[in-house]
Protein backbone atom coordinates (compact mmCIF):
# COMPACT_ATOMS: atom_id res chain seq x y z
CA UNK A 1 0.00 0.00 0.00
CA UNK A 2 1.14 3.30 -0.96
CA UNK A 3 1.86 5.46 2.33
CA UNK A 4 0.29 9.06 2.48
CA UNK A 5 2.29 11.90 3.84
CA UNK A 6 0.00 15.05 4.82
CA UNK A 7 1.62 18.56 5.15
CA UNK A 8 -0.26 19.84 8.16
CA UNK A 9 -1.27 18.65 11.99
CA UNK A 10 -5.24 17.94 11.69
CA UNK A 11 -6.41 14.97 12.81
CA UNK A 12 -9.16 13.17 9.98
CA UNK A 13 -11.67 14.33 12.43
CA UNK A 14 -10.89 17.80 11.87
CA UNK A 15 -10.71 17.36 7.88
CA UNK A 16 -13.95 15.79 8.03
CA UNK A 17 -15.71 18.81 9.89
CA UNK A 18 -13.62 21.60 8.38
CA UNK A 19 -13.90 20.16 5.06
CA UNK A 20 -16.15 22.80 3.64
CA UNK A 21 -13.65 25.51 4.65
CA UNK A 22 -10.84 23.41 3.99
CA UNK A 23 -11.38 23.45 0.25
CA UNK A 24 -11.76 27.14 -0.01
CA UNK A 25 -8.53 28.22 -2.10
CA UNK A 26 -8.43 31.38 0.20
CA UNK A 27 -8.61 29.09 3.83
CA UNK A 28 -7.01 25.59 3.61
CA UNK A 29 -5.69 23.72 6.15
CA UNK A 30 -3.07 26.45 6.93
CA UNK A 31 -5.93 28.82 7.94
CA UNK A 32 -7.58 26.40 9.61
CA UNK A 33 -4.09 25.18 11.78
CA UNK A 34 -3.58 28.89 12.40
CA UNK A 35 -7.68 29.51 13.53
CA UNK A 36 -7.12 26.24 16.15
CA UNK A 37 -3.69 27.89 18.05
CA UNK A 38 -5.34 31.19 18.12
CA UNK A 39 -8.29 32.97 20.96
CA UNK A 40 -10.51 35.67 20.70
CA UNK A 41 -12.10 37.20 23.34
CA UNK A 42 -16.15 37.98 22.93
CA UNK A 43 -17.40 40.85 25.08
CA UNK A 44 -21.26 40.93 25.32
CA UNK A 45 -23.03 38.06 24.80
CA UNK A 46 -26.27 39.36 23.74
CA UNK A 47 -27.65 40.24 20.05
CA UNK A 48 -23.65 40.63 18.44
CA UNK A 49 -22.12 38.09 20.96
CA UNK A 50 -24.57 35.49 19.89
CA UNK A 51 -23.81 35.03 16.44
CA UNK A 52 -20.83 35.74 16.87
CA UNK A 53 -19.89 33.04 19.57
CA UNK A 54 -22.22 30.36 17.47
CA UNK A 55 -19.62 31.10 14.49
CA UNK A 56 -16.22 31.00 16.35
CA UNK A 57 -17.10 28.35 18.34
CA UNK A 58 -17.92 26.16 14.91
CA UNK A 59 -14.88 27.79 12.85
CA UNK A 60 -12.39 25.59 14.93
CA UNK A 61 -11.04 28.56 16.47
CA UNK A 62 -8.90 27.31 19.78
CA UNK A 63 -10.18 29.25 22.90
CA UNK A 64 -13.01 31.60 23.24
CA UNK A 65 -13.71 33.89 25.86
CA UNK A 66 -17.36 35.04 26.93
CA UNK A 67 -17.77 38.34 28.88
CA UNK A 68 -21.05 39.28 30.23
CA UNK A 69 -22.59 40.47 33.65
CA UNK A 70 -26.03 40.13 32.58
CA UNK A 71 -28.75 36.45 32.95
CA UNK A 72 -30.58 35.70 30.20
CA UNK A 73 -34.46 37.24 29.78
CA UNK A 74 -37.26 35.97 27.87
CA UNK A 75 -37.15 39.73 25.77
CA UNK A 76 -33.45 38.40 24.82
CA UNK A 77 -34.72 35.59 22.66
CA UNK A 78 -36.08 37.49 19.70
CA UNK A 79 -31.90 38.33 19.03
CA UNK A 80 -30.05 36.01 21.34
CA UNK A 81 -30.06 33.40 19.53
CA UNK A 82 -27.13 31.34 21.29
CA UNK A 83 -29.75 31.21 24.36
CA UNK A 84 -32.50 29.01 24.76
CA UNK A 85 -35.80 29.53 26.97
CA UNK A 86 -34.48 26.59 29.01
CA UNK A 87 -31.69 29.04 29.75
CA UNK A 88 -33.56 31.95 31.21
CA UNK A 89 -32.48 33.42 34.50
CA UNK A 90 -29.20 31.60 34.06
CA UNK A 91 -26.19 33.80 33.45
CA UNK A 92 -25.46 35.08 29.75
CA UNK A 93 -22.15 33.68 29.78
CA UNK A 94 -22.88 29.94 30.99
CA UNK A 95 -25.96 29.62 28.79
CA UNK A 96 -23.41 30.84 26.00
CA UNK A 97 -20.85 28.67 27.28
CA UNK A 98 -23.55 25.27 27.03
CA UNK A 99 -24.54 25.87 23.16
CA UNK A 100 -21.11 26.59 22.25
CA UNK A 101 -20.12 23.13 23.58
CA UNK A 102 -22.66 21.30 22.47
CA UNK A 103 -21.69 22.30 18.90
CA UNK A 104 -18.05 22.17 19.46
CA UNK A 105 -16.69 19.83 21.84
CA UNK A 106 -13.03 20.35 21.43
CA UNK A 107 -13.31 24.38 21.30
CA UNK A 108 -11.63 25.37 25.30
CA UNK A 109 -14.09 28.36 26.72
CA UNK A 110 -13.77 30.32 29.21
CA UNK A 111 -16.17 32.48 31.30
CA UNK A 112 -16.42 35.80 33.08
CA UNK A 113 -19.41 36.69 34.76
CA UNK A 114 -18.40 39.68 35.46
CA UNK A 115 -19.03 43.93 34.25
CA UNK A 116 -15.90 45.03 32.66
CA UNK A 117 -14.76 47.76 34.21
CA UNK A 118 -11.54 49.76 33.77
CA UNK A 119 -10.15 48.07 36.96
CA UNK A 120 -10.64 44.39 36.05
CA UNK A 121 -10.51 44.49 31.76
CA UNK A 122 -6.32 44.67 31.47
CA UNK A 123 -6.01 40.97 32.40
CA UNK A 124 -8.71 39.74 30.18
CA UNK A 125 -8.00 41.21 27.25
CA UNK A 126 -4.16 40.36 27.23
CA UNK A 127 -4.87 36.78 26.90
CA UNK A 128 -6.50 36.98 23.71
CA UNK A 129 -5.15 37.17 20.43
CA UNK A 130 -8.71 39.48 18.80
CA UNK A 131 -11.32 41.31 20.60
CA UNK A 132 -14.95 41.51 19.47
CA UNK A 133 -16.69 44.53 21.19
CA UNK A 134 -20.42 43.23 21.18
CA UNK A 135 -21.58 45.40 24.01
CA UNK A 136 -24.27 47.93 24.07
CA UNK A 137 -22.69 51.21 25.81
CA UNK A 138 -20.79 54.01 25.12
CA UNK A 139 -18.94 54.17 27.97
CA UNK A 140 -17.78 49.86 27.66
CA UNK A 141 -16.95 51.21 24.09
CA UNK A 142 -14.10 53.53 24.63
CA UNK A 143 -13.02 51.09 27.80
CA UNK A 144 -12.31 48.28 25.41
CA UNK A 145 -10.97 50.45 22.75
CA UNK A 146 -7.86 51.86 25.34
CA UNK A 147 -7.44 48.51 26.57
CA UNK A 148 -7.02 46.83 23.16
CA UNK A 149 -4.75 49.94 22.37
CA UNK A 150 -2.93 49.90 25.67
CA UNK A 151 -2.42 45.41 25.43
CA UNK A 152 -1.87 46.23 21.45
CA UNK A 153 -4.93 43.68 20.34
CA UNK A 154 -6.99 44.36 17.02
CA UNK A 155 -10.65 45.26 17.95
CA UNK A 156 -13.65 44.10 16.07
CA UNK A 157 -16.53 46.57 17.25
CA UNK A 158 -20.29 46.51 15.82
CA UNK A 159 -23.08 48.39 16.84
CA UNK A 160 -26.85 47.95 15.77
CA UNK A 161 -29.97 50.39 16.86
CA UNK A 162 -33.22 49.53 14.92
CA UNK A 163 -32.66 48.45 11.67
CA UNK A 164 -29.28 49.59 10.93
CA UNK A 165 -25.72 48.21 11.75
CA UNK A 166 -21.99 49.79 11.82
CA UNK A 167 -19.19 47.41 11.71
CA UNK A 168 -14.97 48.23 11.58
CA UNK A 169 -12.15 47.08 13.02
CA UNK A 170 -9.80 49.30 15.09
CA UNK A 171 -6.33 48.89 16.39
CA UNK A 172 -5.20 46.94 13.40
CA UNK A 173 -1.62 47.29 13.68
CA UNK A 174 -0.75 45.57 10.33
CA UNK A 175 -2.29 48.15 8.51
CA UNK A 176 -1.41 50.80 10.85
CA UNK A 177 -5.46 51.70 11.49
CA UNK A 178 -6.74 54.38 13.24
CA UNK A 179 -8.53 53.27 16.77
CA UNK A 180 -11.98 54.63 17.77
CA UNK A 181 -10.59 57.28 19.73
CA UNK A 182 -8.79 58.63 16.77
CA UNK A 183 -11.98 58.92 15.24
CA UNK A 184 -14.21 59.88 18.17
CA UNK A 185 -12.00 61.56 21.22
CA UNK A 186 -14.48 62.27 23.39
CA UNK A 187 -17.08 60.41 24.51
CA UNK A 188 -21.02 61.85 23.93
CA UNK A 189 -23.30 62.02 27.02
CA UNK A 190 -24.62 58.48 27.86
CA UNK A 191 -28.40 59.84 27.57
CA UNK A 192 -27.93 61.00 24.69
CA UNK A 193 -26.99 57.82 22.50
CA UNK A 194 -29.97 55.31 22.51
CA UNK A 195 -30.32 51.64 23.05
CA UNK A 196 -31.64 48.61 21.78
CA UNK A 197 -34.40 48.50 25.16
CA UNK A 198 -35.67 52.53 24.12
CA UNK A 199 -35.64 52.14 20.24
CA UNK A 200 -35.75 48.82 19.71
CA UNK A 201 -34.01 46.40 17.50
CA UNK A 202 -35.10 43.66 14.57
CA UNK A 203 -33.33 40.23 15.53
CA UNK A 204 -31.37 39.61 11.61
CA UNK A 205 -29.72 43.30 11.83
CA UNK A 206 -27.88 41.62 14.81
CA UNK A 207 -27.10 38.54 13.33
CA UNK A 208 -25.99 40.22 10.15
CA UNK A 209 -23.17 42.25 11.82
CA UNK A 210 -22.49 39.65 14.72
CA UNK A 211 -22.19 36.97 12.00
CA UNK A 212 -19.65 39.90 9.97
CA UNK A 213 -17.68 40.21 13.38
CA UNK A 214 -16.89 36.64 13.10
CA UNK A 215 -15.97 37.02 10.04
CA UNK A 216 -13.36 39.59 10.11
CA UNK A 217 -12.10 37.83 13.68
CA UNK A 218 -11.34 34.70 11.84
CA UNK A 219 -9.44 36.79 8.44
CA UNK A 220 -7.44 38.46 11.03
CA UNK A 221 -6.04 35.69 12.99
CA UNK A 222 -5.83 33.46 9.75
CA UNK A 223 -4.62 36.29 8.30
CA UNK A 224 -6.56 35.95 5.03
CA UNK A 225 -8.75 38.66 2.76
CA UNK A 226 -8.55 42.17 3.56
CA UNK A 227 -9.31 43.19 7.13
CA UNK A 228 -12.28 46.18 7.05
CA UNK A 229 -9.54 48.26 8.88
CA UNK A 230 -9.43 52.53 8.38
CA UNK A 231 -13.01 51.60 6.82
CA UNK A 232 -16.56 51.29 8.04
CA UNK A 233 -19.31 49.27 7.10
CA UNK A 234 -23.08 50.83 7.10
CA UNK A 235 -26.02 48.39 7.04
CA UNK A 236 -29.32 49.43 6.49
CA UNK A 237 -31.65 46.59 7.04
CA UNK A 238 -34.83 48.14 5.62
CA UNK A 239 -33.38 49.38 2.36
CA UNK A 240 -30.85 46.67 2.56
CA UNK A 241 -28.31 49.52 1.48
CA UNK A 242 -24.77 47.97 2.01
CA UNK A 243 -22.01 50.58 1.46
CA UNK A 244 -18.05 50.51 2.97
CA UNK A 245 -16.65 54.32 3.79
CA UNK A 246 -13.43 55.42 4.09
CA UNK A 247 -12.38 56.24 7.63
CA UNK A 248 -9.40 58.65 8.73
CA UNK A 249 -6.04 57.49 9.69
CA UNK A 250 -4.89 57.20 12.95
CA UNK A 251 -4.23 60.56 14.71
CA UNK A 252 -1.23 61.36 16.36
CA UNK A 253 -2.96 63.63 18.99
CA UNK A 254 -5.32 60.56 19.61
CA UNK A 255 -4.87 60.16 23.43
CA UNK A 256 -4.49 56.69 23.72
CA UNK A 257 -2.42 55.76 20.02
CA UNK A 258 -0.85 58.92 19.46
CA UNK A 259 2.77 60.09 20.09
CA UNK A 260 2.04 61.57 23.29
CA UNK A 261 -0.71 59.61 25.06
CA UNK A 262 -2.65 60.01 28.44
CA UNK A 263 -4.11 57.50 28.81
CA UNK A 264 -1.02 55.05 29.55
CA UNK A 265 -1.08 51.86 32.02
CA UNK A 266 -4.64 51.54 31.78
CA UNK A 267 -8.32 52.89 30.85
CA UNK A 268 -9.34 55.86 33.05
CA UNK A 269 -12.71 55.76 34.83
CA UNK A 270 -15.66 56.59 33.20
CA UNK A 271 -16.31 60.11 33.85
CA UNK A 272 -18.71 61.07 37.05
CA UNK A 273 -21.70 62.10 35.44
CA UNK A 274 -21.71 58.64 33.54
CA UNK A 275 -23.59 55.51 34.46
CA UNK A 276 -20.59 52.92 35.19
CA UNK A 277 -22.38 49.98 33.55
CA UNK A 278 -24.77 49.49 30.83
CA UNK A 279 -28.51 49.97 32.46
CA UNK A 280 -29.93 53.25 31.19
CA UNK A 281 -29.18 56.48 33.23
CA UNK A 282 -32.59 57.09 35.40
CA UNK A 283 -33.57 60.36 34.13
CA UNK A 284 -34.32 61.76 37.64
CA UNK A 285 -35.67 65.33 36.28
CA UNK A 286 -38.63 66.12 38.27
CA UNK A 287 -38.69 66.49 42.11
CA UNK A 288 -40.80 64.44 44.26
CA UNK A 289 -44.33 66.24 43.94
CA UNK A 290 -44.21 66.45 40.49
CA UNK A 291 -44.39 62.71 40.45
CA UNK A 292 -47.26 60.41 41.76
CA UNK A 293 -46.21 56.49 41.85
CA UNK A 294 -48.51 53.27 40.62
CA UNK A 295 -49.51 52.63 43.80
CA UNK A 296 -51.01 56.21 44.74
CA UNK A 297 -52.37 56.38 41.67
CA UNK A 298 -53.85 53.20 41.75
CA UNK A 299 -55.50 54.48 45.01
CA UNK A 300 -56.28 57.89 44.33
CA UNK A 301 -59.74 59.16 44.35
CA UNK A 302 -59.32 62.36 41.71
CA UNK A 303 -60.65 62.18 39.12
CA UNK A 304 -57.33 61.87 36.32
CA UNK A 305 -56.56 63.23 33.02
CA UNK A 306 -54.29 60.43 31.41
CA UNK A 307 -51.80 61.68 28.70
CA UNK A 308 -49.46 59.11 26.98
CA UNK A 309 -46.69 60.50 25.13
CA UNK A 310 -45.88 56.99 23.40
CA UNK A 311 -45.08 57.05 20.38
CA UNK A 312 -48.93 55.70 17.83
CA UNK A 313 -47.32 51.83 17.17
CA UNK A 314 -46.87 50.97 21.24
CA UNK A 315 -50.36 52.66 21.75
CA UNK A 316 -51.46 48.70 20.23
CA UNK A 317 -49.62 47.07 22.56
CA UNK A 318 -52.19 47.97 25.42
CA UNK A 319 -53.29 51.22 26.72
CA UNK A 320 -54.87 52.86 29.57
CA UNK A 321 -58.97 53.20 28.54
CA UNK A 322 -60.06 56.74 27.84
CA UNK A 323 -56.31 58.55 27.66
CA UNK A 324 -55.75 60.97 25.79
CA UNK A 325 -52.86 60.52 22.85
CA UNK A 326 -49.72 63.16 22.64
CA UNK A 327 -47.00 61.38 21.02
CA UNK A 328 -43.75 63.06 22.32
CA UNK A 329 -42.93 63.63 18.46
CA UNK A 330 -45.74 66.41 18.70
CA UNK A 331 -45.07 67.57 22.06
CA UNK A 332 -41.54 68.54 21.00
CA UNK A 333 -40.85 69.13 17.54
CA UNK A 334 -44.80 69.81 15.72
CA UNK A 335 -45.04 73.48 16.69
CA UNK A 336 -48.52 73.49 16.95
CA UNK A 337 -48.71 74.93 20.51
CA UNK A 338 -51.70 76.97 19.75
CA UNK A 339 -54.16 73.94 18.57
CA UNK A 340 -52.70 71.59 21.08
CA UNK A 341 -53.47 74.64 23.98
CA UNK A 342 -56.80 74.23 22.56
CA UNK A 343 -57.44 70.15 22.44
CA UNK A 344 -56.01 70.08 26.01
CA UNK A 345 -58.12 72.71 27.48
CA UNK A 346 -61.56 71.58 25.71
CA UNK A 347 -61.14 68.11 27.22
CA UNK A 348 -59.58 68.52 30.61
CA UNK A 349 -61.99 69.44 33.65
CA UNK A 350 -61.02 71.76 36.38
CA UNK A 351 -60.78 69.25 38.80
CA UNK A 352 -59.03 66.66 37.02
CA UNK A 353 -55.10 65.95 38.07
CA UNK A 354 -53.39 65.20 34.82
CA UNK A 355 -50.92 62.06 34.83
CA UNK A 356 -47.87 61.49 32.01
CA UNK A 357 -47.44 58.45 31.11
CA UNK A 358 -45.12 56.51 28.84
CA UNK A 359 -43.47 53.39 28.67
CA UNK A 360 -40.49 53.48 31.37
CA UNK A 361 -40.84 57.39 33.04
CA UNK A 362 -38.50 58.89 31.39
CA UNK A 363 -40.19 60.50 28.63
CA UNK A 364 -43.08 61.17 31.04
CA UNK A 365 -40.54 63.34 32.73
CA UNK A 366 -39.41 65.38 29.96
CA UNK A 367 -43.27 66.08 28.76
CA UNK A 368 -44.12 67.32 32.90
CA UNK A 369 -41.88 69.92 31.99
CA UNK A 370 -42.65 70.64 28.16
CA UNK A 371 -46.77 71.11 29.62
CA UNK A 372 -45.65 72.93 32.42
CA UNK A 373 -44.62 75.96 29.99
CA UNK A 374 -47.93 75.04 27.40
CA UNK A 375 -50.34 75.04 29.40
CA UNK A 376 -49.10 78.19 32.14
CA UNK A 377 -52.19 79.51 32.01
CA UNK A 378 -54.08 76.65 33.22
CA UNK A 379 -55.00 76.96 36.83
CA UNK A 380 -52.67 75.41 39.51
CA UNK A 381 -50.77 73.74 36.33
CA UNK A 382 -47.75 72.87 38.75
CA UNK A 383 -49.44 71.18 41.64
CA UNK A 384 -52.28 69.23 38.86
CA UNK A 385 -49.74 67.90 36.41
CA UNK A 386 -47.46 64.69 37.53
CA UNK A 387 -45.73 61.88 35.54
CA UNK A 388 -46.59 58.41 36.75
CA UNK A 389 -43.20 57.23 37.91
CA UNK A 390 -41.53 54.54 36.23
CA UNK A 391 -44.20 54.34 33.27
CA UNK A 392 -45.96 51.28 32.24
CA UNK A 393 -43.74 49.55 33.66
CA UNK A 394 -44.15 50.18 36.89
CA UNK A 395 -47.58 50.12 36.61
CA UNK A 396 -47.45 46.19 35.51
CA UNK A 397 -44.96 45.44 38.19
CA UNK A 398 -46.82 47.38 41.23
CA UNK A 399 -50.10 47.60 40.20
CA UNK A 400 -51.75 45.16 37.43
CA UNK A 401 -49.69 42.03 35.94
CA UNK A 402 -52.07 41.69 33.31
CA UNK A 403 -50.79 45.24 31.58
CA UNK A 404 -47.97 43.24 29.48
CA UNK A 405 -44.48 44.15 30.18
CA UNK A 406 -42.35 45.40 26.95
N1 LIG B 1 -19.13 46.55 30.67
C1 LIG B 1 -19.71 45.40 30.34
N2 LIG B 1 -19.21 44.23 30.84
C2 LIG B 1 -19.79 43.06 30.52
N3 LIG B 1 -20.85 42.94 29.71
C3 LIG B 1 -21.37 44.05 29.19
C4 LIG B 1 -20.83 45.34 29.48
N4 LIG B 1 -21.56 46.26 28.82
C5 LIG B 1 -22.53 45.59 28.16
N5 LIG B 1 -22.43 44.26 28.37
C6 LIG B 1 -23.30 43.20 27.81
O1 LIG B 1 -23.35 43.36 26.41
C7 LIG B 1 -24.56 42.80 25.94
C8 LIG B 1 -25.14 43.72 24.88
O2 LIG B 1 -26.12 43.04 24.18
P1 LIG B 1 -27.60 43.54 23.93
O3 LIG B 1 -27.68 45.01 23.89
O4 LIG B 1 -28.10 42.77 22.77
O5 LIG B 1 -28.29 42.96 25.23
P2 LIG B 1 -29.20 43.49 26.43
O6 LIG B 1 -28.45 44.47 27.26
O7 LIG B 1 -29.69 42.25 27.08
O8 LIG B 1 -30.41 44.18 25.68
P3 LIG B 1 -31.71 44.97 26.21
O9 LIG B 1 -31.25 46.41 26.15
O10 LIG B 1 -32.75 44.64 25.22
O11 LIG B 1 -32.00 44.50 27.61
C9 LIG B 1 -25.49 42.61 27.14
O12 LIG B 1 -25.68 41.25 27.38
C10 LIG B 1 -24.74 43.30 28.27
O13 LIG B 1 -24.94 42.68 29.52
ZN1 LIG C 1 -6.28 56.33 18.50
Amino acid sequence: MTKHIRNHSLSNDEVQRYSRQLILSEFGVHAQERLKDSSALIIGCGGLGSPAALYLASSGLGRLGLVDHDNVDISNLHRQIIHRETTIGKTKVESAQITCSQINSSLKIDTYNQLLTYENIMPIVKQYDVILDCTDNVITRYLINDACVLCQKPLVSASVIRLEGQLSVWNYIEKHGPCYRCLYPQAPPEETVSTCSDVGVLGPVCGTLGSLQALEAIKIVTKIGDVLSNRMLLVDGLSMNFRTIKLRNRQTTCAVCGTNPTIINQPSPPPMNQCSNDQPCRKNLLNRNERITANDLSKSNLSSFIIDVRPEHELNIAQFDNSFHLPMDRLLYKNDDEQLRNELRTNIENNQQIIIVCRRGNDSQLAVRRLKELLSDFDNIDEKIKDLEGGFQAWHTDVDSTFPLY
